[in-house]
């Protein structure tokens, strides 16, 4: 059997398991009408009991728990704090979740992103979401909504009055704009973040707290912004700050003290300590909050930011194309005992490598101490007409480090294998990981 045909048929069970799932979940509705009103004005038996361990609590009660069913939330996000925020909420009975994502799932995504699992891979994440939540909760309305959050989602939100909007994105451009819409649009903002070992949340726009652009009124320089696919993560980090988003979404729902809104809370998962900063209050020259506010609709948040709204690695191409060589002669290159420099970071490099490659990533090469090692090595090729080959994870930084060692070591040739270790996957050698 191929590995195509592994593939339909994957992808045939799945789509057969999500008419079975649908089924279910509309059998369940109907008999959840039947027995519904007949114990409660506002809630069915199904659940009654269902809620009953979170609504026996004096914060929930019953007038919580209806507040839950009838709220109707956004997130933006089906990742790695998408997935568990989206998760609990609908788990607590929030009546209509949105979910917005462009994106599909990947086999990176598994390790935190929890609602997707194996058979997932390459299908819409909001389509994976949607499916694993109406099987956990086929009571509520969860709509998949498989865009690009732009400025255009000011409609989205507009048409749907959503009383809370979670931001589980991982980009400055969408930052930006979830904070304005809601800012525009009078919608509380639940924020967070995680990277490696640290996550950061609070809640922006709540009860005359600051909004996003209070604390930041200009965005980071792009250079400087870290997302999990270059600095990774641990899945029960994300997991910790998206369970924490659903958290303080339930508390706005459902009217409890205490959201941490005007405070932000810091997780470092390596001492396992939360920490509570006091942010600055609302700031009255505010650009979109304040009293005259200047931006009364959504502007161009990638120009703004001068990054894209999405966490997609963008190919570069900076150099002339005889600087250039085709990942397909890389196997030949290596055999001719060719210097091959391999300039990912170290932690990437041996996690997996191609045999006979160097490592020495691009950053300690823009160092005098990576410039230092580069001359050793060239020095212990002993050859004239030296060419050094040079790659990376995808074809970018390879070209800056040809770029920068050209004008250093004007005697030796560097070129570089195009596309990098995803082109060798892709077109070379399928089994080589693509992370
Ligand atoms: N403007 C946007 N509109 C829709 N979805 C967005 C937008 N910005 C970010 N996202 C989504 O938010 C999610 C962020 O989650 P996360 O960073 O965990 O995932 P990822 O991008 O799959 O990660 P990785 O960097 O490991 O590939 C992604 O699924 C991404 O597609
Ligand atoms: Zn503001």
């Amino acid at each position: 059997m191929s590995n195509v045909e592994i593939k339909n048929l994957e992808n045939e069970i799945a789509a057969l398991e999500r008419t079975l799932s649908d089924k279910k979940a509309q059998l369940h509705r109907l008999k959840n009408k039947v027995s519904s009103c007949a114990y409660s004005d506002m809630l069915s038996s199904d659940e009654i009991v269902r809620y009953s361990r979170q609504m026996i609590m004096p914060q929930v009660s019953v007038s919580g728990q209806v507040a839950l069913k009838k709220s109707k939330i956004l997130i933006v996000g089906a990742g790695g704090l998408g997935c568990p925020a989206s998760l609990y909420l609908a788990a607590a009975g929030v009546g209509e979740i949105h979910i917005v994502d462009y994106d599909q799932v990947e086999l990176s995504n598994l390790h935190r992103q929890i609602l997707h699992n194996e058979t997932d891979v390459g299908l819409p994440k909001v389509q994976s979401a949607c499916d694993k939540l109406k099987k956990i909760n086929s009571s509520i309305v969860v709509v998949p909504l498989h865009i690009h959050a732009s400025s255009s989602i000011v409609e989205e939100i507009e048409k749907n009055r959503y009383d809370v909007v979670l931001d589980c994105s991982d980009n400055a451009p969408t930052r930006y704009l979830l904070n304005d819409v809601c800012v525009l649009r009078n919608i509380p903002l639940v924020s967070g973040s995680a990277l490696q070992m640290e996550g950061q949340l609070t809640v922006y726009h709540y009860n005359n707290g600051p909004c996003y652009r209070c604390l930041f009124p200009k965005p980071p320089p792009a250079h400087t912004v870290t997302n999990c696919g270059d600095g990774g993560v641990l899945g029960a980090v994300s997991g910790t700050i998206g369970v924490l988003q659903a958290l303080e979404a339930i508390k706005i729902l459902t009217k409890m003290e205490g959201v941490l809104s005007g405070r932000l809370l810091l997780f470092d998962g390596s001492e396992t300590v939360f920490r509570n900063v006091k942010l600055r209050q609302r700031v009255p020259s505010c650009d979109v909050c304040g009293d005259n506010p200047q931006i009364v609709s959504p502007v161009d948040y990638e120009q703004f930011c001068g990054s894209k709204a999405h966490d997609k690695v963008i190919d570069i191409e900076m150099l002339k194309s005889d600087d250039n060589v085709d990942v397909k002669d890389l196997a030949r290159l290596i055999e001719e005992n060719n210097l091959i420099l391999d300039v990912r970071p170290e932690l990437e490099f041996a996690m997996c490598k191609l045999p006979n490659t160097v490592n020495l990533p691009y950053t300690k090469i823009k160092g005098n101490e990576g410039v230092n090692k580069l001359e050793t090595i060239l020095k212990s090729m002993a050859k004239d007409n030296l060419n050094v080959y040079v790659l990376c994870r995808r074809g970018n930084d390879s070209q800056r480090a040809v770029d920068y060692c050209k004008d250093i070591f004007p005697s030796v040739k560097f070129i570089n294998i195009k596309g990098g270790l995803h082109a060798y996957s892709k077109v070379v050698d399928p089994a080589f990981p693509v992370y």
